[in-house]
C-alpha cells in the first residue's frame, strides 16, 4: 500500500530544528541533498526577514529603479530585486541547483558548477518575494519555493516540469512571526523562526486541513468582472446557502502566502478567479503543499498539480484550499474570471 502524506510522522516532535526532521523522513538517495538545499533556503529566509524588519529604515521601500516590468511580469519593488538575489546566492552555493527560474528573472539561470559534480541536481523554482505591494505598508509577505529532479542539467526547459513531479516546496511568511512551512512529501509541517536561537523550530508539526472551512478569501472588488458561477458561488456560501448551512466569513490580505497559510490552518477557499497568479513558481509549490496537507489546488476545472506548463511566467486562475469547499466551487461550472481588465490597484 502506497504511504500518504504525514504517515510516518510520529517522530515530528514540536522543538525539533528542520534539519533533523528532514533527515528523518527524506529518501536516503537525496537526504543529504535536500539538507544542503534547505539549509541555504533557511538562510536566505531569515536574510529577507531581517531585510523586510528594516526596510523603512535602509530605504528598501519602493520600486526599483529600473523596474521596467513586462507583458509577463509585474514591475519590480526594491526588494523583490535584492529577495531575488538572495535566493539565488544561497542556492547557487549549495552546489546543488543547476537551474533557478525566478518571478524576477525573464529566463531561467543555469549553473554550470551543479552539473559538473557527480550526483544528484535539482532545479529551483521561486518567488522571491510574493504580495510585494504590501512591503510599503508592513504587511504581511512570503516567499514561494518549489524543487524538482533536473532531468536535463541546466537546459532551461527543465523548468517546465509539471506539479505533479515536484519533489519538495516551502513557503516563508514574514508576518508577527516568520515561520517556514515545508513539505518533502511527508506531510506538511510549519517551523517558527526562534530569535534568540537563530534557527527555525517545529511549531506546527503535521499541518492537515480541515475538510470543509467558513472563510473565503478573494479580492471581491471585481464581483462584476466575474462570472455568474463564480458569483452565484459566492452569493451562496456568504448566506449559508451553500452545502455547508453557516454563513462564510471573508479575509483577503492580498498577499497570496498569507491567505494560503490562514487557509492551511482554517480551512474554506483562497482564491484569485482572473489569469493572474504564475503556474510554476506560485500555484505548482502551493499545490504540492496543498495537496499534502490534504486540501486541494484548482484553476477551477482542472487540478493544477497535472497542467503541463507551456512557458515560465504562464499565469492561470487559482483555487486552494479544503477539499470539500473546492469541489463545491468547481460544481458551480463557470468560476473562471475571463474578463481581466488589469487592474492597477
Ligand atoms: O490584484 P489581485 O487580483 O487581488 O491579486 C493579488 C495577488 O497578487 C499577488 O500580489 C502576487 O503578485 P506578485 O507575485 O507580483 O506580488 C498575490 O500575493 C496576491 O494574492
Amino acid at each position: 500500500m502506497q504511504a500518504q502524506p504525514g504517515e510516518g510522522v510520529l517522530q515530528a516532535r514540536k522543538g525539533s530544528t528542520l534539519a533533523a526532521l528532514l533527515a528523518q523522513q527524506a529518501p536516503t538517495e537525496r537526504v543529504e541533498d535536500l539538507l544542503i538545499v534547505f539549509a541555504a533556503l533557511q538562510t536566505a529566509v531569515k536574510k529577507i526577514a531581517h531585510l523586510l524588519s528594516r526596510a523603512g529604515i535602509e530605504d528598501l521601500f519602493g520600486e526599483a529603479e529600473a523596474a521596467a516590468g513586462s507583458a509577463d511580469r509585474d514591475k519590480a519593488k526594491k526588494l523583490d530585486i535584492v529577495a531575488n538575489e538572495v535566493m539565488k546566492i544561497a542556492l547557487e552555493g549549495t552546489g546543488r541547483v543547476s537551474l533557478m527560474a525566478s518571478e524576477e528573472d525573464d529566463d531561467p539561470v543555469t549553473v554550470q558548477s551543479a552539473c559538473q559534480r557527480s550526483g544528484n541536481s535539482y532545479v529551483a523554482v521561486f518567488d522571491p518575494l510574493d504580495g510585494s505591494r504590501n512591503i510599503d505598508a508592513s504587511i504581511p509577505t512570503g516567499t514561494i519555493f518549489g524543487l524538482y529532479n533536473s532531468d536535463k542539467c541546466g537546459d532551461p526547459s527543465d523548468a517546465l516540469q509539471p506539479g505533479n513531479k515536484v519533489i519538495a516546496a516551502a513557503f516563508a511568511l514574514y508576518s508577527s512571526a516568520t515561520m517556514l512551512v515545508v513539505s518533502w512529501g511527508s506531510g506538511v509541517h510549519g517551523f517558527t523562526l526562534d530569535t534568540t536561537l537563530g534557527d527555525f523550530v517545529l511549531t506546527h508539526p503535521n499541518i492537515k486541513i480541515p475538510h470543509r472551512g467558513q472563510i473565503y478569501s478573494v479580492n471581491d472588488a471585481r464581483y462584476f468582472d466575474w462570472p455568474e458561477g463564480l458569483r452565484r458561488y459566492i452569493d451562496d456560501i456568504r448566506q449559508g446557502k451553500g452545502q455547508n448551512p453557516k454563513q462564510y466569513s471573508a479575509r483577503y490580505i492580498c498577499s497570496l502566502v498569507a491567505d494560503f497559510h490562514r487557509t492551511l490552518l482554517y480551512g474554506g477557499v483562497a482564491m484569485n478567479p482572473r489569469s493572474h497568479l504564475r503556474l510554476i513558481y506560485e500555484a505548482n509549490p502551493l499545490g504540492f503543499l496543498a495537496e499534502q496537507a490534504g486540501g486541494m489546488a484548482s484553476d477551477g476545472k482542472r487540478r493544477i498539480l497535472d497542467i503541463q506548463p507551456e512557458k515560465l511566467h504562464q499565469r492561470l486562475p487559482l483555487f486552494l484550499g479544503s477539499p470539500d469547499d473546492i469541489m463545491e466551487l468547481e460544481s458551480y461550472g463557470d468560476v473562471q474570471q475571463i474578463h481581466n481588465p488589469g487592474y492597477t490597484v
